[in-house]
């Protein structure tokens, strides 16, 4: 996948600019720095879940460039599950919601559960489960519709030590068949192929000389 020089601005603070990058297959990238740095932001501006002020990204493969929201999987804060639904029923709905993107090696929901430790619990309410418990569901949404791209923001927030080296596994297993992944994160991931990227922080813009003063 690649970025190119995508700035993000909002208000009168520039959040980051000229942010370019290029992930091969099998690659990863943590996206570090203090709160409000702008991590979660350069995720939704290269999805195009918000609009930048210059710059796109986009993924690459043999048949040329795609939108990378067509090709990403987005794990955001939020789990993206109901609550009144079964671990099963959210799973299915995600399953046939997103389908395979080309070249998918999605598994079955009994697996994808199993591979975040909640094989016994597929007829549960998603609303029973503990924090880390419905992290972990949101983790096995991006096992039953295949995409190559993972981007996750704080995606081991609330997990404990087993959780997180079990997600880290799921993260590496990924990779290892070419997938590429971007992650936001304020804990060391033990990730294969994995470069950082440190945001620092928004910059104050210069007032705009022909606004009225005080505005
Ligand atoms: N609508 C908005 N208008 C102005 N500023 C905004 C708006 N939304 C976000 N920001 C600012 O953008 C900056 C980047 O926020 P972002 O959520 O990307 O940070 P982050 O690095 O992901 O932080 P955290 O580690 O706390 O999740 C913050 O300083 C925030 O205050």
């Amino acid at each position: 996948m690649n970025a190119e020089n995508l700035s993000v601005r909002r208000a009168d603070r520039l959040i980051f600019s000229g942010l370019s990058f290029v992930l091969k297959q099998g690659e990863s990238l943590v996206f570090t720095g203090p709160n409000g740095a702008g991590k979660s932001t350069a995720i939704r501006a290269a999805l195009g879940l918000l609009r930048p002020e210059t710059g796109s990204a986009c993924f690459e493969d043999e048949a040329g460039r795609h939108p990378l929201g067509a090709a990403s999987h987005y794990l955001g804060h939020l789990n993206a599950m109901k609550r009144e639904l079964t671990v099963g029923e959210n799973l299915a709905f995600w399953r046939d919601f997103m389908g395979d993107y080309e070249g998918g090696d999605s598994v079955s929901l009994e697996d994808a559960a199993d591979a975040v430790g909640l094989a016994g619990a597929l007829d549960l309410p998603f609303g029973y489960l503990s924090a880390g418990q419905k992290r972990r569901l949101a983790f096995a949404r991006l096992l039953v519709a295949h995409r190559p791209v993972w981007m996750l923001d704080e995606p081991t927030a609330s997990l404990d030590v087993a959780s997180k080296v079990l997600i880290e596994d799921i993260v590496n297993r990924h990779l290892a068949k070419g997938g590429i992944a971007i992650i936001a994160t304020h804990e060391p991931l033990a990730l294969s192929n994995c470069g950082e990227l440190g945001f620092s922080g928004p910059v104050e813009l210069a007032a705009d000389p022909f606004l009225p003063e005080g505005v």
